[in-house]
């Protein structure tokens, strides 16, 4: 952008109302980003919008007399006033020309992953953007087709509108680019192209803020653009208040702190993560706080009702995290019920343990068999391992997965590569210290309960008759698994006279002895032990029996993915 567009806009805000204090100056990177720096100390800055610069749905309800989906007709609306040529009147005025230095001085193309090419995309492979960026522009593709449809029936527009009836779902991602997000793509110069909306809705995407702020009347979800207030940067440590200016509908932006001569005046977008900044506003910030890896937990039906009825473990949701300045009327809604459909949303950060507690917790939850509430020992412990298993293949997968495959020969731009990396690394760490708190947990609690705990090795050194001559008695046989081990255990001891079991093993014979479990998952695997027992030598297990003591050892065991066992765990409530 040129010197004089940043001259002609700060003339124009002066010129319409914008207190514009002589005390900073805003001033170009070398990148093209404008930031606003103070040119002395300024103990109090203020910056104030009347309102006849806010750009609010209210101008796209009087252009297009929409009377709902407020967010969708007024990114229409910017589009009209960049793309079209021709005046856009409301209330006899020409928007295109009242706002012309404003949009003059918006940025033409934007960092944000939607319009990234095929082989940038591949830069952000195994992460949550890579996987969710195909539905994120799906969701802006249908709302568009949507708006299309209905200006084709308007009066104003059905000579100039169609319909477009692309199926998105048909496309891959290097049509998509081709055809609809690059710069270059076709209809890219109809201000109702696809490429029109898309630009309109990420410069939403980076620059609205609420209108409840001003306008505490209007639908809670509706966004405007606040013109010079926009050319602010982001800090999460900037103290700012946004509020209601001294006349109705103007804005004032406040700096709750002084600000010496030559720094930058930052606004505060909120505390947002790599993620959210990178898909909403095409950057990143090294050692963000606020970055955290999202995980969505999808629940049947069934488990969901009796959690969200026992009440004891957070299920959170999207909207327990934040507020999104911007918003889809659709997203909206789904987020007022609290509503599970599209899972429990967790997102684990390196600040703030609470959100791994209550995945873990979830975890437990899941893992506790009747009888058991997440509390014992042995959910607790199969919990952690199922988490930290999860999160290890999530850490796999984010180190390296499959890249879309193309065509074409598409350049990689450096500062979209260096956010894209900084973004993987920041989710790598998350995870790997996940990890490693997860491992630092599991070890406490097996160091605590050791005495609840019998593994093979422990079987073996407290019963060593049984591998001597038990195990010698029945020959040669090849077990499927460890849990066999334990069975023939169970059947070559459960009758012997308790004072020959040594004392931290007797537990698991009188529990034994109780038990009643459902059987009939066991009853294959059973018999083919039992075939394998007796084809070997003529020793004859029941395989009813077989089932009760594999049924049995599932109950009372868990397995420790991380060193290939299972351990048998004494039922106690931690
Ligand atoms: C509301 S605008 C701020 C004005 C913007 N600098 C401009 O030149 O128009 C938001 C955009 O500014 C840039 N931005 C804001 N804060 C930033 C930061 N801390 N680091 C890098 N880029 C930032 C991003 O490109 C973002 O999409």
């Amino acid at each position: 952008m040129s010197e004089d567009t940043i001259e002609n806009l700060l003339l124009w805000a002066q010129q319409k109302g914008v207190n514009l204090p002589d005390t900073i100056e805003f001033l170009q990177s070398e990148s093209g980003q404008i930031c606003c720096v103070a040119k002395c100390d300024e103990p109090e800055f203020r910056l104030q919008i009347p309102s006849t610069l806010v750009i609010t749905s209210a101008l796209s309800q009087a252009y297009f007399g929409a009377k709902a989906r407020y967010n969708t007709y007024l990114k229409l609306l910017f589009a009209k006033l960049k793309f079209d040529t021709t005046p856009t009147l409301v209330d006899g005025e020409d928007l295109k020309t009242k706002f012309a230095p404003y949009i003059k001085a918006l940025p033409n193309v934007l960092d944000s992953p939607l319009t990234w090419n095929p082989a940038e995309f591949n830069l952000l492979n195994g992460t949550n953007l890579f996987n969710s960026l195909r539905e994120k522009l799906e969701l802006i593709f249908n709302e568009w087709q949507s708006l299309l449809s209905e200006l084709s029936q308007d009066d104003r527009f059905k000579s100039t509108i169609k319909p477009d009836t692309c199926d998105f779902s048909a496309l891959t991602m290097e049509d998509v680019y081709l055809n609809y997000t690059s710069e270059t793509s076709s209809g890219s110069n109809f201000w109702f192209s696809f490429q029109a909306y898309l630009w309109s809705h990420l410069i939403f995407l980076s620059r609205a803020f609420p209108e409840y702020i001003i306008n505490k009347d209007g639908p809670s979800s509706s966004i405007m653009l606040l013109p010079i207030i926009d050319l602010l940067n982001h800090d999460f440590n900037s103290k700012i208040e946004w509020s209601q200016g001294d006349k109705q509908g103007s804005f004032r932006l406040r700096k709750l702190e002084g600000v010496s001569a030559g720094s930058e005046i930052f606004n505060n977008y909120g505390g947002k993560g790599n993620e959210e900044l990178l898909m909403g506003y095409g950057f990143v910030l090294e050692n963000n706080v606020f970055d955290t890896v999202a995980l969505r937990i999808k629940l049947s039906p069934t488990i969901l009702a009796s959690i969200l009825m026992e009440n004891d473990v957070a299920l959170p949701t999207l909207s327990n995290y934040t507020h999104f300045a911007f918003e889809t009327d659709q997203s909206k809604s789904s987020n007022e019920h609290n509503d599970h459909t599209d899972g429990a949303l967790y997102l684990i950060s390196l600040e703030n343990d609470t959100c791994l507690q209550q995945l873990l917790a979830l975890f437990c939850r899941l893992e506790a068999h009747e009888g058991e509430t997440r509390h014992h020992l042995r959910p607790r412990l199969q919990g952690l391992q199922n988490l930290r298993v999860a999160l290890a293949e999530k850490l796999k997968s984010t180190k390296s997965s499959p890249l879309v495959e193309f065509q074409g020969t598409y350049a990689i731009n450096v500062y979209r590569k260096a956010c894209a990396e900084a973004y993987k690394a920041g989710q790598v760490q998350i995870l790997k210290s996940s990890i490693d708190g997860l491992k630092r947990q599991e070890k406490l609690l097996l160091n605590l309960h050791k005495k609840q705990l019998v593994t093979t090795k422990k079987l073996s050194k407290l019963d060593p008759a049984f591998i001597a001559q038990g195990l010698a008695e029945l020959g040669d046989i090849t077990l499927s698994s460890e849990n066999d081990l334990y069975v023939l255990w169970l059947l070559l001891r459960k009758s012997c006279p308790v004072e020959s079991v040594a004392e931290s093993l007797r537990w698991i014979l009188e529990l034994y002895g109780e038990f009643d479990g459902d059987l009939i998952n066991y009853k294959d695997e059973a018999e083919s032990l039992q075939k394998a027992i007796s084809s070997n030598i003529d020793y004859n297990f029941n395989a009813n029996e077989l089932a009760k003591a594999m049924a049995f050892i599932e109950t009372y065991s868990y397995f420790r993915a991380s060193k290939e066992e299972t351990v048998l765990v004494k039922p106690f409530k931690t």
